[in-house]
């Protein structure tokens, strides 16, 4: 057997909390599978102390399967500081099959609260042509609406480096075996792409279906060991570089939740990035991005696009939307205001509205599109125009909602209601120089 296990309950009742390097692996390492701790509010880890995770953080941990990282830590050392443990996590009749470090067992909360509750009859499963099949929109749907909720069915650190005294293949296969036997059999039906030739079947459709999450993490420098994928079975979105909806994990209630980024008319294809579109920015970046990661070739809307000339307009004006800074977006209005309100505000007006127009064209809606959003609306009150102002307050309003901002959703709606209750509500007014002074 390779060094490094996985930890099994025998060693939780040690006084070494975690195994240690030098002590060797020994067959109960698999009794791991045997393991069945029902649930997250059981202690059944011994809690971290601070000592454990100061000693934790030293150690860098790498995805195996990003080069960039890999090149940072030798693989072979990690194998004793994995701290994995398979679980069974119980969210009300809801049984998730996990693999997760016991820090972030730890962080789960003792009792979940309520998942939120989705638009009914939103959308609808059928063939989305070469990307199989897709979820639409069945009827017009808002900016910032609730459409899809769901609990996964796994959940997987995805630092799965190959140092356990099992395959990453075993891995995948014990984890699926842990699904319970009706979700189990959905989550077989699912499609493994190009990886079916390649792998296993489980491992297959881990690998291409699971998405992203961000679970809690102990605060340690390298954050991106606390990445982790989630396998859901009835939120079979495609992915898309100009993505309409948004998707969350929430902790709290151990749910996904899915959110409109803007208005989506019936029949439209409903689709979420399953990449961070601003660090991968090109058309070509983005489509090896998503075939080695996911192995699929993109066929979305963006990446379609057959005129090359087409494509460069189209990257450019990607790196734009990527490269804008936070100072950068406010320098205009933070100039006018400087200049006690002598400059042009319609020009601030007409640079915001610009960046709002080209994250249109390429659907993206991250930060700082809020920042453009809030600014519009104080250019707006500053000049008293209350139609205007309470529309772009109210597009402000809409992304803090998907955000699951409630107490800021709640102030910009109660702007939205008194446009003259806002701080800077005929600013412009306010700051023209009195008549008579020097
Ligand atoms: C989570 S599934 C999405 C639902 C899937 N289409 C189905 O039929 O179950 C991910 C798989 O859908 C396909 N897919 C998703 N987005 C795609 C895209 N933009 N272009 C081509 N294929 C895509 C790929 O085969 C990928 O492995």
């Amino acid at each position: 057997m390779r060094r490094g296990f996985l930890l099994s309950r025998k060693r939780e009742s040690t006084s070494a909390p975690y195994p240690t390097r030098n002590k060797k692996p020994n067959s109960d390492d698999r009794t791991l599978f045997a393991y069945d701790a029902p649930q997250a509010t059981e202690a059944a880890v011994r809690p971290y102390t601070v000592k454990d995770l100061k000693t934790w953080s030293k150690r860098n941990i790498c995805l195996a399967d990003d080069p960039r990282m890999s090149a940072k830590v030798d693989l072979r050392d990690l194998g004793a500081d994995q701290r994995l443990i398979f679980r069974n996590i119980k969210v009300g009749s809801t049984e998730v099959s996990t693999l997760l470090d016991c820090a972030v067992l730890n962080l789960l909360p003792t009792r979940f609260s309520p998942a939120p509750i989705a638009l009914e009859n939103a959308t609808e499963l059928r063939s989305a042509g070469v990307k199989g099949m897709g979820v639409f929109a069945v009827q017009d749907l808002r900016a910032a609406a609730l459409i899809h909720v769901e609990y996964p069915a796994t959940i997987t650190q995805n630092t799965l480096v190959l140092n356990f005294g099992i395959t990453r293949t075993e891995v995948y296969r014990e984890l699926v075996q842990r699904v319970p036997a009706k979700t189990r059999s959905a989550l077989l039906q699912l499609n493994s792409s190009q990886l079916a030739e390649r792998c296993d079947v489980e491992e297959g459709i881990l690998r291409s279906n699971a998405v992203g999450i961000v679970m809690p993490a102990p605060s340690i420098p390298s954050s991106v060991a606390m990445g982790h994928n989630a396998l859901f079975i009835e939120a079979r979105f495609n992915h898309s570089c100009s993505p309409n909806v948004v998707h969350r994990f929430d902790p709290e209630s151990f749910a996904l939740s899915v959110h409109t980024i803007r208005p989506i008319a019936k029949g439209e294809e409903i689709v979420f990035s399953y990449i961070d579109l601003n660090s991968t920015v090109g058309r070509d970046a983005r489509r090896s991005l998503l075939q080695n990661r996911f192995h699929f070739e993109c066929m979305c809307d963006r990446c379609a696009i057959a005129d090359s000339a087409t494509v460069e307009e189209s990257d450019q004006r990607r790196q734009r939307i990527c490269a804008a800074t936070h100072e950068e977006v406010i320098a205009p209005f933070a100039a006018w205001y400087r200049a006690n309100g002598r400059g042009d505000l319609q020009k601030v007006i007409a640079f915001h509205l610009a960046a709002v127009e080209e994250r249109r064209i390429e659907g993206l809606y991250q930060y700082p599109y809020l920042l453009h959003l809030s600014l519009l609306a104080i250019c707006f009150a500053a000049l008293e125009d209350i139609r205007s102002f309470r529309l772009w307050m109210g597009k402000a309003r809409d992304v803090a909602v998907r955000n699951l901002e409630t107490e800021k959703a709640v102030n910009m709606l109660r702007y939205v209601v008194y446009p003259e209750s806002f701080p800077q509500w005929a600013l412009a007014r306010k700051m023209q120089p009195c008549p008579g002074a020097l």
